[in-house]
């Protein structure tokens, strides 16, 4: 309630206090509702060639209200936007791009005195983007410029040519759920062009209608930006991408480009993969590949770097002094529901564990990098793979639902696993002797996927806790995000007796009116960014491959079978027993009360 009242009392000072005071003087503060076309007028004719994109008017012009800052430092002018009711990833890239275009303006404003009004206002607008400002913006411009690609590209060409996505694969399963939905949202515009994938023909009609598409939009020759996502089987990569080569390059020598989007699986196993990017790799330079993995794109797995190198207290605890064992689940109350075909030939481990668990113990159990930029990011996340040792198949679990056979696409005696519990031993410094358990299963009693970080006891426990259960950190990442952190405190009331209670950061009640975006959405806005930090780079994917390869050829021989479990159950009661004995310690009798506000 005094929390609630001193807001209301905050609210009121704001209503009352004269526009633009407490501000410095040479800084003036414009209210401007659902004002696009203005805010662009006001800066260009401030600072010449800010170039708010195509990418950036939607967000403006759905934004309820903007209110924008222009102020003058040692004779330079400069300009802040802050739009309300945005979401923050699109604060975090209006604030890069104002960067790029008067990177020294940003520098002078931000070393104005923290006390001032737009520092805090900047802060105020996000931890990660705060988190971003601080580490970045004092950074030199060349670094700057690598880590978003975009200028570097381009020179000092501004990006504002026309922007074409075009989805390849439009009437797949992956392309309803998940890049349609997240283009529309972006975009609100999609049109259809049918075509054959083998047929040249196609291609060349597919690029009569873009650069139709570029005309009318009055887009300069050089400066188009073609966007092509290959929401398709990898088998027909390579000739599609040649045809793309072949036909549907656009001129871009003034700041326009063309990229390639491809969705997993890459590959089956190392040799395939390989053989797969060697020929995309013919065809198109690593910075115009997009690898996607939209685990990246989830909100808690781009919090891991914020979370573990931005806050001192996890720093000492980081490590195998202190964490025994770490669990990266996922786990869906649903089976193959019409993917069987695919699944079957595919598997829970090549469809979840080797990409999708991976790359979040990758962000787990990686070095701090040099600097965001994101080959540093790659760099770190290569090494962690390349010390993870050969997986030893007493320490893996696979199961397979009853009933996942009757699906007319799966073969009557196949022995894919839709279960697999996987333990992974990283031989380093930090992580020698700390099993990191990755779990994934179709079919079971819930559908979850977090990762469970477990301390090691308390040496000299002279309350006996460990009783009551040890300390776990645990990262929610689906549904519901949440951290929240297991401890033993003193139970409330006269008698010194201890029990388990949280600390707990639940997303749906701490940022109630924030809007956390879809994965996909973020990744294909990184695509158009040019920044492919979220994304799998060629070796990182080769050396995923190399973990797995020899698990998935034994299982393919028939050498491990999979283990029957109901459908709806927790999966094989063996999965628990490996569990136990690398070492995991169940909490028994916590319960776990929502806070209410
Ligand atoms: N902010 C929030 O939303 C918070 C929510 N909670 C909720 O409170 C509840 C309890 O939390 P917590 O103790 O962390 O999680 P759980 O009790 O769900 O699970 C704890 C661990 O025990 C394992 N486990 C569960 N059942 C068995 C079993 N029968 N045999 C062997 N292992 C088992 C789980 O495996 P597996 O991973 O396979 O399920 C997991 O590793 C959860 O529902 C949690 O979501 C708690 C705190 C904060
Ligand atoms: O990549 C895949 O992911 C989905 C699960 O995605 P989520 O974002 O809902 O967790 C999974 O169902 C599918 O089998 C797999 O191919």
């Amino acid at each position: 309630m005094e929390r609630e009242r001193e807001r209301e009392r905050e609210r009121e000072r704001e209503r009352r206090r004269p526009k633009g005071e407490s501000l410095p003087a040479s800084i003036k503060r414009r209210e401007v509702p659902n004002a696009s076309v203005a805010i662009i007028k006001i800066a260009r004719s401030l600072i010449g060639t800010v170039s708010l994109s195509a990418l950036f008017l939607p967000v403006i012009s759905t934004a309820n209200s903007c209110s924008f800052f222009v102020g003058e430092v040692d004779g330079r002018k400069w300009v802040a936007i802050k739009i309300l009711l945005v979401e923050r990833f699109f604060l975090d890239y209006r604030c890069n791009q104002i960067a790029l275009q008067r990177s020294s303006g940003l520098r002078a404003m931000l070393f104005l005195s923290t006390k001032d009004k737009i520092i805090i206002l900047w802060s105020a607008m996000s931890t990660v983007s705060d988190a971003f400002l601080r580490n970045d913006s004092f950074r030199s411009n060349s670094l700057r410029s690598e880590s978003f690609s975009e200028e570097k590209d381009t020179g000092t060409v501004q990006e504002v040519g026309c922007l074409s996505i075009i989805v390849l694969g439009a009437s797949g399963d992956l392309a309803k759920k998940k890049t349609f939905p997240a283009l529309f949202h972006l975009f609100k515009q999609i049109q259809y062009v049918s075509g054959s994938y083998d047929s040249e023909g196609g291609f060349q009609l597919l690029n009569k209608q873009i650069s139709e598409h570029e005309l009318s939009k009055r887009s300069e020759p050089g400066t188009s930006r073609r966007l092509f996502y290959l929401a398709l089987p990898p088998s027909v990569y390579p000739p599609v991408c040649k045809m793309i080569r072949r036909y549907c390059m656009n001129q871009s020598d003034l700041g326009g480009w063309t990229r390639i989007v491809v969705e997993k699986p890459f590959g089956k196993d190392l040799k395939t993969a390989e053989d797969l990017s060697s020929q995309l790799g013919e065809l198109f330079d690593e910075k115009e590949l997009y690898r996607i993995d939209h685990y990246l794109g989830k909100e808690l797995v781009q919090n891991l770097l914020v979370l573990r190198f931005a806050n001192r207290l996890f720093l000492p605890l980081w490590n195998r002094d202190n964490i025994d064992s770490i669990q990266i689940v996922f786990r869906e109350d649903f089976g193959t529901e019409g993917r069987g075909g695919y699944f079957d030939e595919y598997g829970i481990i090549r469809d979840i564990i080797q990409n999708h668990l991976l790359q979040v113990l990758c962000l787990v159990a990686m070095e701090k990098p040099v600097s965001l930029y994101p080959e540093h990011i790659r760099d770190e996340k290569v090494k962690v793979l390349q010390s993870v040792i050969p997986i030893k198949f007493e320490e893996v679990v696979l199961g397979q639902y009853e009933g996942y056979k009757d699906d007319a696409t799966v073969s009557d005696n196949s022995n894919t696993p839709t279960f697999a519990t996987i333990v992974l031993h990283i031989y380093n410094e930090r992580w020698e002797g700390v099993p990191f358990i990755l779990k994934a299963g179709k079919a079971l009693n819930s559908r979850k996927a977090e990762i469970r970080i477990q301390f090691k006891d308390v040496p000299g426990d002279i309350f006996e806790s460990k009783r009551q259960g040890r300390n776990e950190f645990v990262i929610r990442l689906q549904p519901s995000e949440a951290m929240y952190m297991k401890l033993t405190v003193k139970k409330p009331g006269l008698e010194m007796s201890t029990i388990q209670s949280e600390l707990d950061l639940s997303y749906g009640l701490r940022y109630q009116d924030a809007n956390i975006p879809e994965a996909y959405e973020r990744l294909i806005l990184d695509t158009i960014r040019g920044d492919q930090q979220h994304f799998v780079r060629r070796d990182e994917l080769r050396v995923a491959w190399e973990i797995f390869t020899p698990l998935l050829n034994s299982i393919e021989e028939g050498k491990l079978k999979p283990i029957m479990y109901k459908p709806g159950s927790r999966g094989p009661a063996e999965a628990d027993e490996l569990l136990a004995k690398v070492g995991y310690v169940q909490t028994h009798g916590y319960i776990w009360i929502p806070a209410t506000l």
